[in-house]
């Protein structure tokens, strides 16, 4: 049976339920999902003083192949995004700069440093984000940064994230879609704190200074990110989810999430539509934990499944900006990028893919029973098909087959590095 027929016989499973599968692809192909290039390099980054990872994460393994030029790190992204399908944005860091191999301090960068960058996603059709990096720098060796006692390094920070807001703003200009500049800080204590409120009052104060100039949201848009604990700041984080919540919501900026960085029984699926009621729009890392914030390589579990069910059937689409957030240096790099963005998007082409109104409905009448055996059934409903079907007329490869590109690249390229 051709890819066409099997999608054929799926899609009128799923039209006896009512779903419009024709339109459901409509809308995937809509929804940009913004991939994190420091899963190319191991957060590296090309600093011409640059230094070792810190700030309380960590890349662990050493598979062959890691991009360590610009141009590599891109060749990389291009053979991962013909392997993913739609379209789709770049999350730059800010020492992913280009310097001509001039030191040029964080709080001193500008547009121009990141020119390539720009023309690169103009010729790929790509949107680009940005972050502020406040880690990995002499400036943060203490795990302080935003929140530091001392006002000149704080002032550092503070002039390194406006500069950013700035090169954020240029994205926007020239791509004609807003870029997320996100900013998130290692700040906090191995060990339990005497004073938790004096820290979050130097946070808040920084964070008004940065945005005190006002940019046009549809050049850059600013989010905030949380964490529950770093390594080297298990007992407190300054920018904790409350902390965030609260700033963001106050001073009409995007809350992210990231998915590794909640209580292990925590879920982000469940505070999507929460937020949501209180803001117009927030922001996702789908990142995946194992026992402690790991960052492994998203897969297609309840949890994604679940959180794109909360997207798509309240209807956030465009009010939810999902980015990815893992780095595996165990496995071949691209195919992590490809693995991860795959799942991501299948998850919304599942969610897209189920009777929404129905179950609501059900759930109303209080008739659970039906609504878990319906749940449960769409679990082995002929997805596969209709994933096959939109890979296929989004000219990347189908199932498994994007492995041989991957195999061609490894051994043409990576394995010569
Ligand atoms: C490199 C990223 O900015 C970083 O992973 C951050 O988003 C984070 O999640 C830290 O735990
Ligand atoms: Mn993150």
């Amino acid at each position: 049976m051709s890819t066409r027929e099997a999608f054929e016989s799926a899609k009128a499973i799923y039209e006896k339920w009512g779903i419009d599968v024709d339109q459901a692809l409509e809308k995937l192909k809509q929804v940009p999902i913004s991939i994190h290039c420091w899963q190319g390099d191991d957060i590296g980054g090309f600093e011409v003083n640059g230094n070792e990872l810190s700030g309380g994460i960590d890349v662990t393994g050493n598979y062959p192949g890691k991009a360590t030029t610009p141009e590599q790190l891109r060749s990389d992204l291009e053979t991962a995004l013909s392997l993913i399908p739609g379209k789709h944005r770049v999350n730059l860091h800010s020492i992913y700069a280009e310097t001509n191999g001039e030191v040029i301090e964080r709080d001193q960068l500008e547009p121009q440093h990141f020119e390539k960058w720009v023309n690169w996603a103009k010729e790929n059709g790509l949107g680009l984000d940005f972050n502020p990096t406040l880690f990995s720098h002499p400036k943060s060796d203490d795990g302080l940064t935003l929140a530091h006692p001392d006002a000149a390094i704080r002032d550092f920070w503070i002039q390194h994230c406006i500069a950013c807001r700035k090169i954020g703003e240029y994205f926007g200009k020239e791509l004609g879609t807003p870029a997320l500049t996100n900013i998130w800080i290692p700040d906090g204590y191995k060990d339990i704190p005497s004073d938790r409120l004096t820290p979050r009052q130097r946070l808040k104060d920084s964070l008004d200074r940065i945005f005190e100039e006002e940019i046009d949201p549809n050049y850059n848009l600013d989010s905030v990110e949380s964490k529950l604990f770093g390594l080297g700041s298990e007992a407190y984080v300054v920018g904790s989810h409350e902390f965030y919540l609260s700033y963001a919501l106050k001073n009409n900026k995007l809350c992210l999430l990231d998915t590794g960085h909640f209580h292990p029984t925590e879920a982000v699926s469940n505070k999507i539509s929460a937020m949501l009621m209180f803001t117009d729009q927030l922001a996702l890392h789908v990142s995946r934990p194992v026992r402690w914030d790991s960052d492994h390589v998203v897969l297609l579990d309840d949890e994604l499944r679940e959180i794109a069910h909360e997207i798509v059937r309240n209807g956030a689409l465009d009010r939810v900006k999902i980015g990815l957030d893992f780095f595996d240096a165990s496995i071949n790099r691209v195919a992590a990028w490809t693995i991860g963005t795959r799942n991501m998007i299948k998850a919304l082409l599942y969610a897209l893919l189920v009777p929404s109104e129905h179950l609501k409905q059900l759930q109303e009448e209080g008739n659970f029973t039906e609504r878990l055996a319906l749940i449960e059934e769409f679990k082995t409903y002929p997805f596969g098909a209709i994933w096959d079907y939109y890979c296929e007329t989004m000219n990347v490869p189908i199932r498994e087959t994007w492995l041989d590109d991957i195999k061609i690249y490894e051994e043409k390229v990576l394995s010569q590095r």
